[in-house]
């Protein structure tokens, strides 16, 4: 019956296959996959594309309104993951939920990140976000721009997934930062030729070529070690009654003793970690991404400062209290995510049946990609989107216009593997624009010529896209708000 089917039915488009190989050399291996991807639409007039790699089928989705059609609707068969030997096996994030198939320790994984992260409630996140986002003001000044914005993250995230406080957080810092790299480089599909070819595994480290095995030996013991002390901390807490409430404290004290507590607790630790290893690196290139807009769009920024100091007077910060008043700030966050999406292959799923779909044969195992950028530089949702333009997102009184897209319909990826921790992401990054910008004027740090510092250009192969290393200055805009900070800094 397979057969009968794959035969009435075409493939969707793509370039030409090579015996045996098929595509190999036709799937990206530079820094930009998302572009060559949209680059294959144009060339095969379809917003879907077939690319075969030794036995391997990838389906590139570069529209919304398949996605949709595809992730959303069909998501019983579309929401698997594929498996990888660089990330899932050799580095061990495979026990995490974020890269396991569907299977039922990903539900029971996801279903304790969704009950500590509930989606479309951040509200009691709110005063650590406002506390963690003060510290990020007055770090910003004096340290590297990477170095603040990984703090922040730091912080927040180990928070409502540990109840850490900042220095606590802080002191595992140098280990999540390699966990969380692994994550980003080993999860890029095409980026280690071992997934390709998985026999390369079997190589001793110090075989010519074998670098990526002591790479991954590395990230595994990072992943580990990030994996097991913070949970072990947290459990003690639990015992002795002194732990905060957070994402791991509330599912340690909600287990069920009648059942296996060892299985419950690897569950447990499971999803704490995948807060760290999702939400981190992600966070910071949204924020980052802002800073750099903010210093390429001064006009822009006057404005978004302009809305702040008639809503809440000059010298003073925001809270969430005044969102609603404040559409412009939430246009900016907006027109960021849209115009550098923070991971724009988003995370590839796994279709787990045969499919049909427009005429087309989708085979079982196939890796899904959905092109996320693609999706937002639609010339129909986004007229001029080569342009950084938070006004296309209002309506003629200066309000949202509910009919523009959101671009966090396709940002925080789709189906039933959207962003668990889409809420909190949203709010930490709403609250930091809106203080980053009431505080300081962003501006260009006077370079040896007196030019502005621009950023490099090439971002080397990465699931997320992160704007290169750049410099600029954060210029205090009130004196009654740095006495505030200083005033208030621990
Ligand atoms: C701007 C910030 C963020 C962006 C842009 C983002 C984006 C994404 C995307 C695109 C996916 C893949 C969805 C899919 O497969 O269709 C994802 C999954 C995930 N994210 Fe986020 N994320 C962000 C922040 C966070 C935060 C703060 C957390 C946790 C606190 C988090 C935890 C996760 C987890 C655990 C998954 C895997 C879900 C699964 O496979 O079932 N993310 N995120």
């Amino acid at each position: 019956y397979r057969k009968t089917i794959s035969h009435q039915y075409p493939l969707p488009p793509g370039p030409k296959k090579l015996p045996i190989v098929g595509n190999l050399f036709d799937v990206p291996k530079s820094g930009r996959v998302w572009l060559e991807y949209a680059e294959l639409s144009r060339r095969y007039k379809s917003d879907i594309i077939h690319l075969g790699a030794l036995g391997n089928s990838i389906v590139i989705l570069n529209s919304a309104r398949i996605a949709n059609e595809l992730l959303d609707k069909r998501s019983s068969i579309y929401s698997s993951r594929p498996f990888t030997v660089m990330l899932g096996e050799l580095t061990g994030w495979g026990s995490v939920f974020a890269f396991r198939p569907n299977d039922d320790l990903w539900k029971a994984q996801r279903k304790i990140m969704n009950q500590a992260m509930p989606s479309g409630d951040s509200q009691r996140f709110h005063p650590m976000l406002i506390r963690v986002t003060q510290d990020l003001l007055r770090d910003l000044p004096h340290f590297d721009i990477l170095e603040s914005l990984h703090t922040w993250a730091a912080v927040l995230i180990m928070d409502a997934t540990y109840g850490f406080n900042t220095e606590e957080a802080k002191a595992y810092l140098p280990t999540a930062r390699v966990a969380t790299e692994s994550v980003v480089i080993a999860g890029t599909p095409g980026a280690f030729y071992v997934d390709q070819f998985p026999i390369l595994k079997y190589l001793p480290e110090w075989f010519p070529g074998a670098g990526f095995k002591r790479k991954a030996r590395e990230w595994s013991d990072m992943r580990s070690k990030m994996t097991e002390e913070p949970f072990r901390l947290t459990k003690e807490r639990v015992a002795m009654g002194t732990a905060r409430p957070s994402l791991a404290s509330i599912a340690l004290e909600q287990m069920d003793h009648d059942q296996d507590l060892v299985k419950q607790e690897e569950v447990i630790k499971a999803s704490s970690v995948a807060a760290y290893g999702g939400g981190s690196d992600t966070t910071v290139t949204a924020l980052q991404s802002f800073i750099w807009a903010m210093l390429m769009n001064p006009d822009v920024q006057t404005k978004a400062q302009h809305e702040l100091d008639q809503v809440l007077g000059v010298g003073n910060l925001p809270s969430f209290n005044e969102e609603a008043s404040l559409p412009y700030i939430t246009a900016v966050v907006r027109e960021t995510l849209r115009f550098n999406p923070v991971a724009p292959i988003a995370v590839p799923h796994q279709l787990t049946e045969d499919d049909i779909y427009e005429g087309f044969f989708l085979p079982k195992g196939s890796v899904i990609v959905p092109n996320v950028w693609s999706m937002l530089y639609s010339v129909e949702d986004y007229p001029q989107p080569h342009l950084f333009n938070p006004s296309r997102f209002l309506d003629a009184n200066g309000n949202i216009n509910p009919k523009i897209k959101d671009p966090a319909a396709s940002t925080f990826g789709f189906g039933r593997r959207i962003c668990p921790g889409r809420s909190i992401a949203l709010a930490s990054f709403w609250i930091a624009v809106a203080s980053i910008l009431s505080c300081y004027s962003i501006e260009p740090e006077p370079g040896e010529h007196g030019e502005p510092n621009k950023p490099q250009t090439d971002p080397g192969l990465s699931l997320l896209n992160q704007v290169p290393p750049f410099k600029c200055r954060f210029v205090p805009r009130s004196k009654e708000l740095e006495l505030f900070l200083s005033l208030n800094s621990s």
